[in-house]
Parts: structure tokens; sequence; C-alpha cells
């Protein structure tokens, strides 16, 4: 038994690779850095797509199916009841989809998820949802349906920045899951929805909405070391930090950090979280001598995210509009090559008296 599967290989893929030692992430061919620096939401879903389902066409023409899936999907939005969070909001929206293994199954998953994630905040915040409008890319109609107003473009690009570079990474916790519910042949909206599912726990994409709290729960940053150490003698974990695989710095951190510096205005942010950055490794250092715990993706996502107006809240919804296109590209991936997933376990339980 190996707990938490941390040395088991249960998948082979064309995908993604994720090499901990180095601190490389490789999405089909291309180093995530490039991705992140260059591609659409489009162009990434297109790579991803790519060889997994027989009738994807150019990037053009599924960049216009995405924007008729979210056009169609504003009709689920009043449907979906009140109270939820957004990730609960997401996940019954998805819910209402056909579940079958198609394109355009696919495709209506990830036009819908950006139509739903807003609707959701803007339903939080007592708002009408907004519209899409099929003519502006997947990254910028995300942002209109937020606000009501075009975005400027370096929004629209930083966001695509997000969405590409968390669009894949190995067999991760809720691709996992997304490729055993593939593995029955339940559909790609189950996948899905196992996917979003698994995401939504704080130890996976549930961790920068609290990276915001503790960077507000410091302050200043006088105040880091205290904080930190006073968090670490709880025995808490401290949110952007750590990773199963990586044994350096995540290489999305970059990239995101990156991202985030070309938006005009976030210097000062980026520089007190450097600040807490450096503090929390230093002490992470001298409580796990033998173990590397490195920033993750995470630290900077909740600084991307909050930079282009999200609200923490939603953090792990959105995360899960660019992880959509890499759950249904393994989900038909497994569909193709792989077998029902079924692993077995050791009985440790009472045994029945012998006769
Ligand atoms: C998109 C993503 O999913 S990226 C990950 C997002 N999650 C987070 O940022 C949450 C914080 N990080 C964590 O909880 C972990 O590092 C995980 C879940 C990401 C990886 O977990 P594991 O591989 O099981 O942890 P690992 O075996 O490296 O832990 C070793 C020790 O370091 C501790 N540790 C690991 N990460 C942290 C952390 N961020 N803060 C404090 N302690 C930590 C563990 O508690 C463990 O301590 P113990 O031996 O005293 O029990
Ligand atoms: O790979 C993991 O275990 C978690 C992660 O970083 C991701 O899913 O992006």
């Amino acid at each position: 038994m190996d707990s938490g599967l941390e040395n088991i290989v249960a998948a082979e893929t064309v995908l993604s690779d994720v090499d901990g030692q180095n601190g490389r992430l490789v999405i089909r061919g291309w180093p995530v850095e490039l991705l992140s620096a260059s591609m659409a939401f489009e162009d990434t879903a297109h790579l991803l797509w790519e060889g997994f389902f027989e009738d994807l066409r150019d990037v053009s023409s599924l960049g216009r199916q995405l924007g008729e899936a979210r056009e169609a999907a504003f009709a689920i939005v009043s449907g979906i009841p009140d109270g939820l969070d957004s990730v609960s909001f997401l996940r019954a929206g998805w819910a209402l989809l056909p579940d079958d293994e198609s394109l355009e199954t696919a495709i209506r998953l990830a036009g819908s998820a950006p139509v739903l994630t807003a609707a959701a905040i803007r339903r939080g915040r007592g708002e009408p949802p907004i519209a899409p409008n099929a003519q502006l890319s997947q990254s910028a109609d995300f942002l209109h349906m937020l606000t009501g107003k075009v975005p400027h473009q370096a929004e629209a690009r930083a966001l695509d920045a997000y969405l590409v570079t968390v669009c894949d990474h190995g067999l991760n916790a809720s691709t996992f899951a997304a490729r055993v519910v593939a593995s029955t042949r339940a559909g790609l909206t189950s996948a899905a929805i196992a996917g979003i599912s698994a995401l939504k726990g704080p130890l996976h994409g549930g961790a920068p909405g609290p990276v915001l709290d503790m960077l507000d729960a410091i302050g200043v940053p006088e105040n880091a070391e205290r904080w930190i150490d006073e968090a670490l003698a709880r025995n808490e974990r401290l949110m952007g930090f750590g990773h199963r695989v990586y044994r350096v710095r995540d290489p999305r951190a970059d990239a995101l950090k990156t991202a985030l510096a070309r938006l005009p205005g976030t210097s000062g942010r980026i520089g007190f979280a450097e600040h807490i950055e450096r503090a929390v490794l230093g002490r992470l250092a001298e409580k796990y001598p033998r173990r590397t715990l490195e920033t993750n993706v995470e630290f900077y996502t909740a600084l991307l995210l909050e930079a282009l107006g999200l609200p923490r809240e939603a953090f792990t919804a959105v995360f899960a509009c660019g992880r959509i296109i890499g759950w249904t590209a393994h989900a038909r991936e497994q569909i193709g090559e792989g077998r029902l997933v079924r692993p077995r376990s050791v009985y440790r339980g009472p045994v029945p008296e012998a006769a």
C-alpha cells in the first residue's frame, strides 16, 4: 500500500508532464511559461483536445462554438437556486447539461463555466446576471459578465494567462477523480462534476482564497514572522505552500507572478506578498529541514485573481474554468486508452469466527 498513492503510476498521458525534481511543467510539448505568456484560452482548449475528438475543427471555429455555448448557458442561470457558493452554483449548472462523451458536451462544459461563475458572483452580491457577448474572447467575456464592461486588453490577457497556466497538471486529485468517473463510461459531465468536487477542498483548488485571508491576517510585514510561528505552532498548513510532486518551486508561481506584474498598479501588493513568501519559506525550512516545502501555484493565483477584481470566495470556481479543458481531455484519454479504474484494498476489520 502507498498512502495517498504517492508513488503509484495510474495512467499514461500525452497531455502534461510534471517534473517535480526540476520544477518543470510541460503541456503537450510546451513549457508552461511559454503557454502562459502567449496562448489564449481558446488556443489551449484546442491544443488539449486535439486528437481526442474527431470533429474538432480549427481554433477559430472552436472560439465561435465556445461563444455559442456561453450564450446557450445563460438560459440555465435563472433555474439555479439562491444561497449556493460559487462551486456549488457551477456544479448545479453543469448537472443540467447533457452527459455524454461528445465534443459538443466538452464545449458546453467549458463555455458554460465562466457564465455560471460570473452569475454566481453577481448573485452573491444581489446583482442580476449579465448576458454573455459571443463576439468577445472567453476571457474578455468572463470579465465582461462580471462588470458589464468590456475589459482592457491587459486584463483579458492576464485572465488568459491564469486559465492557461492551470489548464492541466498530470494526475492531480481532481483529474484522477475525473478519470475514475470517465472510466465507468458515465459521461464527460459526470467526470467534470467529480473533478470540481475534488478541486473544492482546501488542500487542492480551495487554497487561494485562504492565501488572501493569511495576507489580511498578517496585515503588515512586521507581523509576518510572529503570525507564521503561531500558525505553525497550531500545526496549521500555510496555504499556497507545499506540493505532493514539486520538490522545488512550482514553475507556475513565477508564470503567474509575471502575468500579475504586467497589470498596472500591482507592484506594492507584489512587494508585500514577496516579503510574506520569504518569511513563510524560511520558517517552513526550519520546521521541516528534510522536506522541501516551496511556493505552489496557489500563492500567486490569489494575487492575480484579486488584481482582476474576482472575489476570493469564487477563486476555486475560476480555477475550474481553466481546468475543465484538462479534465475533459483526460476523460477522453481514459475512455480511449484506459480501462475501468478499480484498485484493491487490504481488509483490516474483524474476521468471522471459524465455525
Ligand atoms: C492546485 C493545488 O492543488 S496546489 C496545492 C494547494 N494546497 C495548498 O497550498 C495547501 C497547503 N499545502 C498542503 O497542505 C500540502 O503541502 C499538500 C496537500 C499540497 C501536499 O501534501 P502532502 O504531499 O501530503 O504533504 P507532505 O507529505 O509534503 O507534508 C510533509 C509535512 O509537511 C507539512 N506541510 C506540508 N505542507 C505544509 C504547509 N503548506 N504548511 C505547513 N506544513 C505543511 C505536513 O503537515 C507534513 O507534516 P508532518 O510530517 O508533521 O505531518
Ligand atoms: O498536481 C497536484 O497535485 C496539484 C496541482 O498543483 C494542480 O492540480 O494543479
